[in-house]
């Protein structure tokens, strides 16, 4: 279990609070089976805010029910905040759920109580937790359970919301009390499922600047999937996964003194040494069925067959020319 803020020693990489590897899910029912994650690998540092990207039916939701102990892999292996949650019973899963995640969903109906207002929306998570825990160990450190009430409305936003009722809210306002809702119990990992699906731009907007506020405040490890594009301006790392295995990532910074934003994109490579390229990729260079490698002294070159042998030759006369003049043609570098 991931607990204290000891560091560890220099050159060993701290231990992710999500890893996954070679993650399996099979839907199976009388005549039919499907298999939703085809062995999935993520690695989610502590801390990091991640957002998940992928066409309907790509996993994302069956990947985000095991995260979160609400489902169990069928096979492969995902550690949690520490927790290995292969083989563990419905009680220790639901163990996990309420006192590691915090969980906000698309539909508000899921994420608060109708008949509650946003305060007692929080406290009702503080009294079923039996406290509010830090991730050092510490429990109801110097605050009770109405301070922290007061304190994680205030975190995301909404400290004048208390007393209102969800009816009374905006699709936006409700987000931000159900992100409150899932910070209650200071939970290692934030898990949300479309949280801006049901909401217009511009308080989908709204609803991520104060995901990220909560990440950067409180450290909270964030994995976020959407269909929404512009969640990626809200996160460093876009995660694509598609048929149920990542692929690609998008890696934005901030560099210079004008703080100009670059991404750059990532391909995931297995242990197995599979990778997926990027569709827009393909489908610029017309890749498809079969492509041709070849191993540069410090590329994998990617090229269209029909290409392949006309550069295979151009390529032979770049590795004799003398190293100055410039290395080989890049018709796809992976
Ligand atoms: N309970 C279930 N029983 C059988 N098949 C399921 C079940 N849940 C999901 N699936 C199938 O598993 C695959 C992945 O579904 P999942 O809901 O994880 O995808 P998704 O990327 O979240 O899609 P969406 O963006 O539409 O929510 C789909 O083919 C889906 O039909």
């Amino acid at each position: 279990m991931t607990t204290g803020t000891a560091r560890p020693p220099l050159g060993v990489r701290p231990e992710p609070d999500i890893l996954c590897s070679d993650l399996v899910r099979i839907y199976r029912s009388r005549d039919v089976e499907v298999q939703a994650l085809q062995g999935l690998d993520l690695r989610v540092e502590r801390g990091e805010m991640v957002a998940l990207v992928g066409a309907s039916g790509s996993g994302k939701s069956t990947l985000l029910g095991i995260l979160s102990g609400l489902d169990e892999p069928s096979a492969g292996r995902a550690v949690v905040a520490g927790q290995d949650l292969a083989g563990l019973t419905v009680r220790q899963r639901t163990a996990f759920h309420r006192s590691r995640v915090g969980f906000v969903w698309q539909q508000t109906a899921r994420n608060l109580l109708p008949f509650l207002t946003a305060a007692q929306n929080v406290a009702a998570v503080l009294a079923v937790s039996g406290g509010s825990r830090r991730r050092d160990g510490a429990s109801r450190v110097g605050t009770g359970r109405a301070d922290r009430v007061a304190e994680v409305l205030e975190l995301v936003g909404v400290p004048e919301l208390r007393d209102r009722f969800p009816s009374e809210l905006s699709g936006g306002q409700q987000q931000r009390v159900a992100l409150a809702v899932a910070m209650a119990n200071r939970p290692t990992v934030l898990l949300a499922d479309e949280p801006t699906g049901a909401l217009d731009e511009e308080t989908s907007g709204e609803v991520l600047e104060a995901m990220e506020r909560v990440n950067r405040q409180s450290g909270v490890t964030t994995l976020i999937v959407t269909h929404d594009a512009s969640v990626a301006e809200h996160v460093e790392r876009t995660i694509q996964i598609r048929d149920g295995r990542t692929s690609t990532e998008v890696v934005r910074s901030r560099s210079g003194e004008d703080g100009a934003v670059t991404a750059e994109e990532y391909s995931v490579i297995d242990r197995v040494g599979r990778l997926q390229l990027p569709q827009a990729f393909q489908e610029s260079l017309g890749l498809h069925d079969r492509v041709r490698l070849s191993l540069q002294s410090d590329h994998v070159a990617v090229r269209p067959a029909q290409q392949a042998d006309d550069a295979d030759s151009q390529d032979r006369e770049a590795e004799r020319a003398p190293r100055h003049a410039g290395g080989a043609g890049e018709g796809g570098r992976a």
